[in-house]
């Protein structure tokens, strides 16, 4: 039903036109069998005028059905077409919903989420998608022959039909046992598998495993692991096919039964020719309400998928199947440096017991450059994440000029972030800056203060960013790292008012590092600017630097780089190392 109502969404005019069709062929079915039989019985009567007639009656259903049908498989197709693009955006929804990202942390829900997301973009889900008409039909036309019976006997089309579909209903949730079961729980062995094939497929992983001679060692990890995760599934599987083996011998003892019952009339006079070749045939069609091969597997998998996404999405606060409502735009919009604060945030990641960040208080002025700076785990990258509302604190709040990021579309837009791990973007240059609308001296200017203007002059704004398009290029890493650079500086000019800086440039050196910075800092001068970098050399410009304390116990040093040299604390004695080393 489900399925129906996506479709109708998705389609309604070419949904009632198959439905439509649909009718009409199970009708033309119907009166075939009515014709048949007529036709055979008015046979021993020589070619009188009736045989002519009920001839004339077959030849044209016969004609109709071929008609139909392919004028079914047209609309069908359209429907189709309408179908799957509604669902695709039933799952783009998905993907960017909720506005956080801490249900992504839970592995269950994560790879949940892929399965579903994965699964409708199976083929058996595509060509399920149209199944529902191969099943309709038929089982419309078995009403036709239940109809044809009922003066008969009327009890005898009601068990055929009623054995059919418990065979139908048996098989289809023995198939679904395992579909739903693939896509609803994942479980650890078969997530393992199915990274495990990624690595051996995939091609960021295809130089190590080639240098590190890992092709067979991860193929038998990959097959024994596979095995471990479907043996419980086939298990399952097995122990279902029981009901479904008895489901079969009752329909058989029912048919079996019902063309005796046939046989029986004929002997006795009490049936004519006539009617016994239509009753035969109308008996044979009340195999339409069972299972009905591919189309009746297709439908159960695009079933299960289609059920899969509507939980997904409930889960996620989305409506089942529909699409969700537009978020209400704010008409907040300004150009100038925003204020942040975050006050007593507390904040621990699901899966770990301890937290991440603990009572951090932290006021940044509008305008203020600052640094962050820690040793790894201090919980910097942590910060950053709730500055943006991709986590929610569980204690304190987190405010951009005034407002809560996690919950206001405006305040998050308002912060323009690169993470350590930016995208990198298979388009071009052009959308690589940015994603969407801008002019081609907002474009050139962040490309140029992100030090990334020889790329413009090489490549041009068109070469898409990547060698698996014909003419594509690939960057060097440094490259990249401009190129986002550039990105966030081209967010700064569309309107957002703090700028954070993850430690997007640890591919570069220290010296580019340190002259990106000080031009960074340039460019976005009066913008609320927050720098994270382990190079202490690279941020030592900032208004102001803020020492994190290792295993995120807050702040414990708080200052510009003069001050905290002075002090001679933590900063002080990191910078004097650092700066050693390298004069070594
Ligand atoms: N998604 C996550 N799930 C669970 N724990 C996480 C997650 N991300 C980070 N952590 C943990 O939270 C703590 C803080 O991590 P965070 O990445 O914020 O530190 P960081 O200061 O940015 O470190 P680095 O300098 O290495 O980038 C670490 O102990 C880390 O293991």
């Amino acid at each position: 039903m489900n399925q129906l109502r996506v479709l109708w969404r998705a389609s309604p005019v070419w949904s009632a036109v198959a439905l439509a069709l649909t009718v009409t062929e199970a009708a033309v079915r119907t009166l075939l069998m009515v014709g048949i039989g007529q036709f055979v019985g008015s046979l021993p009567a020589s070619a009188s005028a009736r045989t002519w007639r009920w001839f004339l009656v077959v030849a044209v259903l016969l004609l109709a059905g071929p008609i139909l049908q392919s004028s079914l498989a047209a609309v069908t197709a359209r429907c189709t077409t309408a179908y799957l693009v509604h669902v695709f955006d039933l799952v783009a929804e998905v993907g960017v919903h909720p506005r956080g990202i801490g249900h992504l942390d839970t592995p269950d829900s994560a790879s949940r989420i892929r399965a579903v997301v994965d699964a409708t973009r199976d083929w058996s889900f595509v060509t399920g998608a149209g199944a529902i008409w191969l099943i309709i039909g038929p089982r419309l036309a078995g009403l036709g022959a239940i109809a044809v019976l009922l003066p008969w006997r009327w009890w005898v089309p009601l068990a055929v039909a009623a054995s059919f579909l418990l065979v139908s209903r048996v098989f289809m949730s023995w198939i679904s046992l395992a579909f739903d079961k693939l896509l609803e729980t994942t479980g650890d062995a078969r997530r393992r598998a199915s990274y495990l094939r990624s690595l051996l497929t995939r091609t960021e992983s295809a130089k190590e495993v080639r240098l590190f001679g890992l092709t067979d060692w991860l193929s038998d990890v990959y097959r024994s692991t596979w095995y471990e995760a479907m043996t419980e599934l086939w298990r399952e599987r097995r122990s279902g096919l029981g009901p479904v083996l008895l489901a079969c011998s009752v329909m058989a003892l029912t048919v079996g039964g019902a063309f005796a019952l046939i046989g029986l009339d004929v002997t006795a006079g009490t049936v004519s020719l006539a009617g016994a070749v239509t009753m035969a045939q109308a008996i044979l069609r009340l195999q339409n309400f069972g299972v009905l091969g591919d189309a009746g597997t297709a439908l159960a998998r695009s079933t299960s998928t289609l059920r899969a996404l509507a939980n997904v999405r409930q889960e996620l606060g989305l409506p089942a199947i529909g699409p969700a409502a537009a978020q209400a735009e704010s008409s907040r919009s300004t150009h100038a440096a925003a204020e942040v604060r975050l006050d007593g945030v507390s904040f621990g990641y699901p899966s770990r017991a301890t937290q991440a960040l603990s009572n951090l208080t932290l006021q940044i002025p509008a305008g203020q450059s600052i640094a962050i700076v820690g040793v790894n785990g201090a919980g910097k990258s942590t910060l950053i994440k709730l500055l943006c509302g991709l986590y929610e604190p569980d204690q304190g709040t987190v405010r951009v000029d005034g407002a809560d990021p996690a919950v206001d579309e405006a305040a998050r837009r308002r912060v323009a972030v690169i993470f350590q791990d930016f995208v990198r973007y298979h388009l071009p240059l052009r959308d690589n800056v940015v994603l969407g609308t801008a002019t081609d001296d907002v474009l050139q200017q962040s490309l140029t203060d992100a030090g990334g203007l020889a790329l413009l002059e090489r490549h041009g704004w068109d070469t898409v960013l990547s060698t698996e398009y014909d003419g594509g290029t690939d960057l060097s890493g440094g490259q990249w790292q401009r190129v986002a650079l550039a990105r966030a500086l081209a967010a700064v000019a569309g309107g957002a008012g703090v700028l954070v800086l993850d430690e997007p440039t640890a591919a570069l050196d220290v010296r580019a590092e340190a002259a990106l910075f000080e031009r960074f800092l340039e460019v976005t001068r009066g913008v609320t600017t927050i720098l994270v970098s382990h190079r202490l050399s690279s941020v030592r410009h900032a208004d102001r630097i803020v020492v994190l304390a290792s295993g995120g116990e807050g702040i414990v040093e708080d200052g510009s780089h003069d001050e905290l040299m002075r002090l001679d604390g933590r900063y002080a004695e990191m910078f004097g190392l650092q700066a050693r080393r390298f004069a070594q």
